[in-house]
């Protein structure tokens, strides 16, 4: 359905994904508020409509976009915000604003993290420290990477939301030439699944960076599947179709793709990379080392069987060798 009244909206985050969602916005009848912290960004995508460090390829349309480093002002008379940064900086980045500043306003999550200091999912996060009911909570979902996006290359989106009338709402915000975009309403199980597909993809680095091949890449993806599924189903049964593209789709996206920043940073780790080099060599966050330990601190409540969780974290947060931790792995694949 095309919009005709114009929808006004703030982005958090001047990164990749925050920079490909204005771009898919721009297709629409979205006039978009752009808060970044870097000032010199800013200035940057005010005079030259590019973001200098992400994506700079992209031309930004500045009649649309407005950019600003104040994220009070970025709030003002907006009916949507996405949040666009990693789940790590998001009470940064969210500093100085109160749930009065949230009142009337649908939040959308576009992160795929745990908060960490919190052990929580975005949304839960959000509800609490803002006071945002959940029906007006959504999630962008689904084997998306910002690189092909700036490329046009034809995507799918998933929009989970309790309120699938809401899911539906930000599903027409994103639909473009080159985007479709579905809602359903299993927003939970898809915000942890979309988490945990980091963890896997860092396990998918780390072999392949060890010398492990494709046979052995297919046995971790398939048992990974499983393993996301026991944990989902124990922590929000509900029934699901796990082989959907929000689910399943996104797990291949980011265990397969070249541009996956948590394969990159799975495959330097298992090259011999200390965590820290690692994360200098990227210029990009790869989520799942945040998430690998809050996942695994969540699950000593539920004690769900989760060996290839358990190899990462042991690896990124206990010194374990990559290749005694993938030797012990690889006997309990099946
Ligand atoms: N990239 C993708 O293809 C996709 C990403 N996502 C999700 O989107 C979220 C954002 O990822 P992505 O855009 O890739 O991340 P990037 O690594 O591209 O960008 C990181 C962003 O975080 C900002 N940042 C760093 N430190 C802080 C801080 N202390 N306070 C506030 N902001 C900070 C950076 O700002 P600065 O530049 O100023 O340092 C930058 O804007 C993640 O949850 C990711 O999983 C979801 C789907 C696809
Ligand atoms: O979630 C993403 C694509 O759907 C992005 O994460 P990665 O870059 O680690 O693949």
């Amino acid at each position: 359905m095309k919009l005709t009244q114009p929808i006004r909206l703030t982005m958090v985050g001047g990164g990749s994904w925050a920079t490909a969602l204005v771009k898919i916005l721009s297709e629409n009848n979205v006039s978009v508020k752009w808060w970044l912290r870097k000032a010199s960004d800013a200035e940057h995508i005010r005079k030259f409509g590019h973001n200098p460090s992400y994506l700079s390829d992209v031309q930004i349309n500045t009649r649309k976009v407005k950019v600003c480093t104040k994220i009070r002002e970025s709030f003002k008379d907006s009916d949507y915000v996405i949040l666009a940064v990693p789940a790590a900086f998001i009470s940064d980045a969210l500093r100085g604003l109160k749930p009065d500043h949230f009142t009337g306003k649908s939040v959308v999550s576009a992160i795929k993290g745990m908060v960490p200091e919190a052990n929580q999912l975005v949304t839960d996060w959000v509800s609490e420290h803002y006071n945002v009911p959940n029906e007006r909570m959504s999630v962008i979902a689904g084997p998306c990477h910002a690189e092909e996006v700036a490329l046009e290359k034809q995507s799918y989106l998933t929009i989970a939301s309790q309120d699938t009338d809401r899911a539906e709402d930000v599903a027409n915000l994103l639909r473009c030439r080159f985007v479709q975009a579905t809602p359903v309403d299993d927003i939970y199980g898809i915000e942890y699944s979309a988490v945990m597909k980091n963890i896997i993809a860092l396990a998918c680095g780390i072999t392949r960076g060890l010398g492990y091949g494709d046979n052995f890449q297919a046995v971790l993806v398939s048992n990974a599947m499983q393993e996301i599924k026991r944990f989902v189903d124990a922590i929000y049964p509900k029934h699901r179709d796990l082989s959907g593209s929000a689910y399943l789709g996104d797990l291949l996206v980011t265990a397969y793709s070249p541009f996956s920043r948590n394969r990159t940073f799975g495959t330097l780790i298992g090259r011999g990379y200390t965590i820290q080099s690692a994360q200098a060599e990227m210029n990009m966050i790869a989520e799942g080392y945040y998430a690998v330990k809050s996942i695994y601190e969540i699950n000593q409540q539920f004690g769900v069987d989760m060996p290839i969780t358990e190899a990462v974290y042991k690896i990124l947060y206990e010194k374990a060798a990559p290749t005694g931790a993938m030797n012990v792995l690889k006997e309990v694949l099946t």
